[in-house]
């Protein structure tokens, strides 16, 4: 039996969470690391769960975690569990070729994006399903940007109002993802990346600061404040 969420749902959310957090220091892998005495994944599951699009979440946990994760998140909500692979994108690939065929809509989600408002989920959902067959939150650039060549010798500012910073939940239409996921032949950070190269139009919709990625130490010292933001 599935583990579905919400029958009627249309989403699927897969939860990249098999990466082992070197930027965070020594430790377990990063989504197993507490935020407020619960793992990371938990608080993102929690709030994926919370989204009423949602059907199935599927989770790609370290190889070596992959019971343990089954464990952890009986309590949160009914997920399928897969191992992750080397890459981000291995294991998003992982957790893709478990996705029910008659789901019509594909989010991929950082586990380490923890705190992301279940709101976010379904703006991004709301749009794929208004027609947009791939949509990325993302926030304006807030700092000055400088290209930089050889001994960090700046060559140029760019123009930062036509950049964005780009988070997670990403959006697809099922079958664009899937189809860019099988032509993919090399490496991307994000998913949107692929779906580019494959030709199929990529919008931005309004990210937000609470889906701030847990990457550094200090990122862990904010998202313990932004638990109690409302
Ligand atoms: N082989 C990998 C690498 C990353 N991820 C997941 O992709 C998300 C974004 O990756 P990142 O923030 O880079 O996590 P890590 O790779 O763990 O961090 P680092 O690069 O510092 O090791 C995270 O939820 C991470 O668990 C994954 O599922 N499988
Ligand atoms: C997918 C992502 O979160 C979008 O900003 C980002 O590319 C992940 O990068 P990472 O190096 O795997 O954390």
């Amino acid at each position: 039996m599935m583990a579905q969420l919400n029958g009627i749902g249309d989403v699927a959310v897969l939860v990249p969470a098999a990466g082992s957090g070197v930027r965070l220091g020594p430790g377990a892998p990063k989504a197993l690391r507490l935020l407020g005495g619960e793992p990371l994944l938990v608080h993102a599951v929690r709030r994926v769960a919370a989204a009423p699009s949602v059907r199935v979440i599927v989770v790609a946990a370290p190889a070596a975690e992959v019971e343990a994760v089954r464990e952890l998140l009986a309590a949160v909500a009914p997920v399928i569990v897969v191992a992750g692979g080397a890459e981000r994108q291995d294991s998003v690939a992982a957790a893709l070729a478990v996705v029910p065929a008659d789901v019509a809509i594909v989010l991929v989600h950082d586990a380490a994006r923890a705190l992301t408002p279940p709101e976010l989920v379904e703006s991004v959902a709301a749009a794929v399903r208004g027609g947009h067959p791939a949509v990325i939150p993302a926030l304006p650039v807030v700092d000055t940007i400088k290209e930089v060549g050889t001994g960090e010798t700046v060559l140029g500012t760019v123009d930062r109002s036509v950049l964005r910073s780009v988070q997670t939940p990403q959006g697809f239409r099922h079958d664009v993802l899937a189809a860019a996921h099988r032509a993919c032949l090399d490496a991307h950070t994000d998913d949107a990346g692929m779906v580019e190269k494959a030709g199929v139009p990529v919008v931005c919709v309004p990210g937000s600061e609470l889906a701030l990625k847990i990457t550094r130490p200090l990122d862990l010292i904010i998202a313990e404040a932004l638990l109690h933001v409302p």
